[in-house]
């Protein structure tokens, strides 16, 4: 029987990297996560354990240590297309690089409207994403978000559903709706101001999320990816995964009291598990 290495992958994950930049007047302070991931023609490593075309993943990582002393100084984009360059154009082995960054915000404390010069806040469980592939072919940049809890309290239902013999849930015209919305979106270029398109297309996923007349996660989803295409030529492409975080009205009657969509049990599991990608056509 002749058996064959398919794909095949090799990196480094969670490189947990966090830097000052000593700005003149105040600390600028930025935490990331980066993995690294290299294909190309590493057969011979597999077949043979013969490692003359591996950079160690302990090298991959130095080397993100190294270069973010130089080239982390704007966006994880920018950081992330470094990367991609420096390990494709010195490794002949290497024909795709892919490197993931998540950043974890940190934001200055702010005592009578002025930022502190070094406190910072964690900026809870948002984080910003992005994911950069190099190839001989060209270079494409995925950005996005991700954790990002939303929630409305109206201007939400669900209705007119399939009802079978298992259909117990209540139809109704006014819900909670929550999620933990992560997005990520294809851009048609790798030079761009990474860092305002990020909060232009952040702002208008919130913006239509909260007008949004919404009659399912899933009208809500296509309605945000639709706007940020819109809005925004230098994306082509977003998907969208929007849980349903089901916050469930309580009976109260069974103490004789109305509960007039007040009190809701919030339950973590199970979840409604929501995704689309809007494209152009
Ligand atoms: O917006 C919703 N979409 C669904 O598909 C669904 N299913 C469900 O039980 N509740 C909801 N809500």
């Amino acid at each position: 029987m002749k058996l064959t290495l398919k794909k095949n992958a090799y990196g480094k994950n969670a490189v947990n990297l966090s830097k000052i930049i000593r700005h003149a007047n105040y600390h600028e302070f930025r935490q990331i996560s980066v993995n690294v991931s290299l294909e190309g023609d590493f057969e011979t490593a597999h077949t043979l354990g013969d490692n003359s075309k591996i950079l160690p993943t302990d090298t991959q990582k130095n080397t993100v240590y190294a270069l973010a002393k130089e080239h982390f100084v704007d966006s994880i984009e920018n950081f992330g297309l470094c990367l991609a360059n420096h390990f494709v154009q010195n490794n002949p082995p290497v024909s795709q690089a892919t490197i993931e960054i998540t950043e974890h915000p940190w934001t200055r404390m702010t005592f009578d409207n002025e930022p502190h010069h070094h406190a910072y806040v964690g900026g809870g469980s948002e984080k910003r994403t992005t994911t950069i592939v190099q190839t001989a072919d060209g270079i494409t940049v995925t950005s996005g978000l991700k954790d990002l809890l939303i929630l409305k309290t109206t201007d939400s239902g669900f209705e007119g559903y399939i009802k079978d013999q298992f259909t117990t849930l209540k139809e109704t015209a006014d819900r909670i709706l929550a999620t933990q919305c992560e997005a990520n979106w294809i851009y048609t270029s790798h030079d761009l101001d990474f860092t305002a398109l990020f909060e232009k297309i952040r702002e208008t996923l919130l913006k239509t999320f909260a007008h949004h007349k919404s009659l399912s996660v899933q009208q809500t989803l296509l309605a945000m990816g639709s706007a940020v295409l819109e809005e925004n030529d230098v994306v082509n492409e977003i998907s969208l995964i929007m849980p349903n975080k089901h916050h469930i009205p309580f009976n109260l009657e069974q103490f004789g009291l109305d509960n007039k969509n007040e009190i809701f049990i919030a339950t973590d599991e199970p979840f409604g598990y929501i995704t689309g990608t809007v494209t152009r056509e």
